[in-house]
């Protein structure tokens, strides 16, 4: 072990500080000592015997990169420093794997790109300083790591909210002069406007900018326009609604209170639970006066507004108000585009039909709050009570990768390899992550499909409904193996385990990327077809056309298809994990880069196939 110590150290200092550039004999760093007795550089050990517990490389020219891989095969090491360097390239997710970090600070250097996911799995973590580099994207849900004391990250590109930490265990907290915006959370008068200064979208206390709030205040005219009009129709149709429930009732009862005909979300579906009432619900207006007469305070008390930054102050109230529009009913309920008077556009999710209990739901929606990944959608508030469940999301702009498939080749940019494999690697990544994070719970995605993977306003993957449905029997199945069979997934053959479902369903997207067909097209069979092409013989048939004629390398091609057949073997078992998926797939996609680099003259990717 000590010798794997010992490689793993130099390995990192190589990947550090490239090209040996020379240093006396008394820097260490070198195979042949040891980082303890001979005292290495910047080596500190602790206990006895001596292990390798604090790194510091403070100001050493190091010009490198770092390797997260090497380091965190040094499990005794709790303290990392390397400030003040020169080190390039981007935070590794591998970082997740030093585990007993306890200070890790990487400030003025050249670190560019999103900061890991893993990076909030770091539970040990107290002092954390990443300021001074060239880092953007959003930041990992740090809010996980209960016992962080100092977050420094001033002076970078980082965007998105600020997540909802428990600010009175902070000592230092600085996230100024970066892109962040929205709503600042409660700092409980803890912090003053500096550690948040610097930031032009950012709003609310300590800055003195305050967050938008008006409705129809600030809007134009025309917005006026529109917006009575949408008060006017929606007073006409619930005036026609409410005659016609009252004509119905009064025969059978002698009085109709009032309170029965607003669309209370909570007495609806348990006084009535007819289709036409509850498809009211969310229909198309949401006139003013639909929460006067109901007890507003207890619905609103119902909607859990989740971690989000974004629409923080959001009210059960602003969203029955608020413009619906029925996009789409599926097997396990509507979803409806909502438009806010604030100008945010969310999707609801009405599920119906879901047997839970409203503690098991609420139990639910906490673990997956926890369990975080850049590349999945996390709902931003939902509504529960025993009738009804309703998730918020943000809408997401840029369509699905159903709409991409189908109609993607007819836009300016093609759909191309380097992006489909892109998108492949993200899902898998993310998946992987949360199958990790929510294994002992048994949630996976449960309804994988291309409906359901979205892209934000910069074409991020956005994987979406994440845990919202149970699979068939989902919760009494797992972990449990023994049970009878029950499961009627057609194509899942006699699985129990939902995760190997998630993979029979993404072994099916990949599919559809590779081949260009959808299944959700006419109960079109893509699976069996692809089986009965490839059957023939390997044959590039399967492929769409779109990618053959691009020349996209073949070989990769198969590879991906080769890893999508194993997904969707019949047998559960026989199918690899998500984790395994990650992997292979991440390597693909590396190999696809490196050949694209080398191919200077290299075409053009649909929004950089980086950022996919
Ligand atoms: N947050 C979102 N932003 C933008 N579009 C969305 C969002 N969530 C879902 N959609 C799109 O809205 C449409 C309807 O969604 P819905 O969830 O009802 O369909 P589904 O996924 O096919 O069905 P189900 O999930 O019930 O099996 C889909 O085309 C989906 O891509």
């Amino acid at each position: 072990e000590e010798t794997e110590v010992r490689h793993a150290l130099v390995q990192f200092m190589e990947k550090l500080a490239p090209g040996n550039p020379r240093r006396d004999s008394n820097f260490g760093w070198n195979i042949s000592s040891d980082p303890c007795n001979n005292r290495w550089v910047g080596v500190t050990c602790c206990e006895k015997p001596a292990i390798v517990c604090q790194i510091i490389l403070d100001g050493s020219n190091l010009t490198g990169i770092f390797s997260a891989s090497s380091i965190c095969m040094v499990k005794s090491l709790l303290y990392l420093s390397l400030k003040n360097n020169t080190i390039r390239g981007s935070i590794p997710e591998e970082i997740g794997k030093c585990k007993n970090l306890t200070h890790l600070y990487l400030s003025g250097n050249k670190f560019s790109g999103r900061l890991p996911d893993s990076l909030s799995g770091l539970g040990n973590l107290k002092k954390l300083d990443i300021s001074d580099n060239n880092l953007s994207g959003e930041l990992p849900y740090l809010p996980r790591i209960s016992g962080l004391k100092t977050f420094l990250a001033q002076n970078n590109h980082l965007s998105g909210g600020i997540p909802n930490f428990d600010f009175s265990n902070f000592e230092e907290f600085n996230v100024s002069n970066n892109n962040f915006n929205g709503p600042i959370p409660d700092v409980q008068g803890l912090l003053t406007a500096d550690s948040f200064s610097g930031n032009p979208e950012l709003c609310g206390k300590p800055l003195s900018t305050a967050c938008p709030t008006g409705r129809l205040k600030s809007s134009s005219p025309k917005e006026f326009l529109i917006y009575s009009g949408y008060i006017v129709l929606g007073v006409i149709m619930v005036v026609f609604l409410a005659l016609k429930l009252i004509r119905k009732k009064v025969p059978k009862e002698e009085k109709v209170p009032k309170k029965e005909v607003a669309m209370d979300i909570t007495h609806i579906s348990s006084d009535k639970p007819s289709e036409t009432s509850n498809e009211f619900k969310f229909g198309i207006n949401r006139p003013e006066f639909s929460m006067t007469s109901i007890e507003s305070s207890v619905a609103i008390s119902k909607l859990v507004v989740l971690t989000s930054s974004t629409v923080r102050a959001l009210r059960f109230e602003d969203l029955l108000r608020a413009p619906a529009e029925l996009l789409g009913k599926g097997k396990h309920g509507s979803l409806y585009k909502v438009m806010l008077s604030s100008g945010e556009i969310l999707a609801v999710k009405r599920i119906k039909d879901w047997e839970i209990s409203e503690e098991d739901f609420r139990r639910r929606m906490r673990k997956l709050d926890l369990a975080r990944h850049s590349h999945v959608l996390p709902p931003v508030a939902f509504y529960c009570s025993e009738q009804e469940k309703l998730l918020v999301y943000e809408y997401q702009q840029k369509g699905s990768l159903f709409q991409l498939l189908q109609y993607g080749s007819k836009e300016a940019h093609t759909f191309d390899w380097g992006s489909r494999l892109g998108v492949a690697a993200s899902i898998a990544e993310a998946l992987a992550f949360m199958h990790k994070e929510l294994h002992e719970d048994g949630i996976a995605h449960g309804n994988l499909k291309s409906t359901n993977i979205l892209f934000d306003r910069n074409m991020h993957t956005r994987i979406s409904e994440y845990g919202l449905m149970a699979v068939e029997n989902q919760d009494e199945t797992f972990p449990s193996q023994s049970k009878g069979v029950k499961n009627k997934n057609p194509r899942g053959g006699h699985s129990y385990s939902p995760f190997k479902l998630d993979v029979h369903a993404f072994g099916v997207i990949l599919l559809e990327l590779l081949t260009g067909k959808l299944v959700q097209n006419s109960g079109f069979d893509l699976p069996t077809w692809v089986h009965s092409v490839v059957k023939e013989e390997w044959t590039v048939e399967v492929f769409d056309e779109a990618l053959l004629s691009e020349d996209a390398s073949e070989e990769r091609m198969v590879n991906l298809l080769q890893i999508a057949l194993k997904c969707i073997n019949p047998s559960p078992n026989a199918r690899p994990s998500m984790g395994q998926l990650a992997a292979r797939i991440m390597k693909l996609k590396q190999e696809e880069e490196s050949s694209i680099s080398f191919d200077a003259g290299g075409g053009m990717h649909m929004g950089g196939t980086s950022q996919l």
